[in-house]
């Protein structure tokens, strides 16, 4: 039986403003598995990839309410003839769907994360009916894995960044969490047909195998879709803008620029910066469609793939205006884009959140695969950083991404890490703080390099597209 829709308000429906039609209806998405089988990286990544896309959802971790109690357990605390382990295990599911259900009484509340092992029927059949009591759709999420290759790294993950081990000799960490494992295996039962009434995802060895059962809406198919594309195989993201380019020198933005004489020392660079941090492992570098990135990219030695979706944000009738000439011409419209930058929309252009909306294919893609080095533009690249990190709406759209800077995610289970490397080739900052007229360019150069702008903006002149005086605030703001 489908479980009954609450209505709020007049509409049966809501929108989140990026094009997301979703039904009003609030999912709970139960995770189910094993220790070691990446439910915390999955849940935690629904998490972030829903409210990218402006969907609220929560993660309602029940170890963290476990830890309340009982903050270092050992594995016989796990064992379910612990008569008291047992007893405290329930109490931190119970308050952790309790919150969970009040969490849910906010109407803008409409995906939550149920974070635990819930591997046993019966827990899960308990889950189920207080969610339906609440009028709350549930969809089980199994991780199920039998690759020691994948167990064991995740091993090696939780035993060094749970909160279970920290300050705990590794050794014994993982002795004592590979313990655990074992108490859980002597009752874990996977999804079957007893639960055929129950709405299911079974991702088995890291989506080699996909089981899906009773998917009932819109926002139940889009979730499993996310879920369908991830692996918890261990990878790194690298991105980077292009090199300085010539609009970069002359503080106009947008446009189809070639890259200056240290942009392209930078491409020059960035094969040994990525060995740097990549080694020697394989890679496929993305790029936008402009002149730009395929310039920035063009040494590297890998395969490439140019995407249109990671074209720069569309500046629309200020395409190749500077920040300036933007204020004086369209003075209105700078201010209300100081305002909520995320939502403001250039006239014929598009706004931060529409660059979402466009990037979601190549968030999809990125999930499917592996080592991928993306060379794109400072909003795309805010706008993907953002989905990696959990940056506000606020935020993102101000975050400063200098140029000639490689920045390296890597996904792990409780958070991303990050890592930037700069590369030794000066560049102008293009980051422009709220409320100024003008991007930080302010930098000292040697003669040399002076000498090698005044040729690029000299060239920028030559070219009809780049037909542009260079801006009085670099040649005032240059000190050979
Ligand atoms: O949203 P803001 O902060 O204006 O940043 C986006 C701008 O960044 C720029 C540089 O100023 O990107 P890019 O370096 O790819 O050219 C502009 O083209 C683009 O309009």
């Amino acid at each position: 039986m489908r479980p009954a829709t609450r209505t709020r308000g007049s509409s049966n429906a809501v929108t989140n403003g990026v094009g997301v039609q979703a039904e009003d209806t609030r999912i709970c998405v139960v995770m189910v598995g094993l220790p070691a089988r990446g439910k915390s990286l999955i849940a935690q990544k629904v998490v972030r990839y829903l409210g990218w896309l402006s969907i609220t959802a929560k993660c309602f971790n029940v170890g963290n309410y476990r830890r309340t109690a009982t903050p270092q357990p050992n594995a016989a605390f796990f064992d379910t003839s612990n008569k008291e382990g047992e007893r405290l295990r329930k109490a931190a599911a119970e308050a952790a769907v309790d919150d969970m259900c009040k969490w849910f009484r906010s109407p803008d509340n409409l995906i939550a994360i149920l974070d635990a092992t819930n591997s046993t029927k019966p827990r899960r059949r308990w889950i189920k009916e207080r969610c339906d009591a609440e009028g709350i759709e549930t969809i089980f999420v199994e991780s199920k894995c039998d690759r020691e290759d994948i167990i064991l790294s995740n091993i090696l993950e939780v035993k060094t960044t749970s909160p279970d081990y920290e300050g705990l000799d590794p050794e014994h960490a993982a002795k004592d969490f590979l313990e655990r494992i074992k108490m859980y295996e002597r009752v874990y039962e996977t999804l079957d047909e007893d639960e055929a009434d129950m709405t299911y995802c079974k991702i088995i060895n890291v989506g080699s195998q996909v089981i899906i059962n009773r998917i009932q809406d819109y926002l139940q198919s889009r979730v499993v879709y996310y879920l369908m594309n991830l692996h918890i195989k261990p990878r790194s993201i690298w991105i980077s803008r292009h090199g300085e380019s010539m609009y970069n020198l002359s503080g106009q933005i947008g446009g189809d620029a070639n890259l200056s004489a240290r942009g392209r020392k930078y491409a020059e660079e960035l094969p040994t910066l990525v060995k740097r941090s990549a080694g020697d492992s394989p890679l496929t570098v993305w790029t936008s469609t402009l002149k730009r990135t395929a310039q920035t990219a063009q040494h590297l030695p890998y395969e490439k793939l140019a995407w249109k979706a990671l074209d720069e944000l569309d500046s629309g009738v200020c395409d190749g205006l500077t920040y300036a000439e933007i204020e004086e011409k369209y003075p209105r419209d700078f201010k209300a884009r100081d305002e909520d930058k995320y939502n403001y929309r250039y006239l014929g252009g598009e706004s931060y959140r529409d660059v979402v909306i466009r990037l979601e294919p190549i968030i999809m893609e990125l999930e499917r695969s592996e080592n991928i080095l993306i060379v794109t533009h400072q909003a795309v690249l805010r706008c993907i950083y953002a989905y990696f990190m959990g940056s506000t709406q606020e935020k993102s759209p101000w975050m400063e991404v200098p140029l000639h800077c490689l920045i390296r995610l890597t996904p792990r289970a409780y958070k991303t890490e990050e890592e930037r490397l700069f590369a030794d080739v000066p560049a102008v900052s293009t980051w422009r703080e709220k409320g100024s007229k003008a991007a930080h360019q302010v930098q000292t150069l040697s003669i040399s390099e002076c000498a090698e702008m005044c040729t690029d903006i000299a060239c920028a002149q030559d070219t009809p597209e780049n037909s542009r005086r260079p801006s009085p605030s670099i040649a005032a703001q240059t000190k050979p």
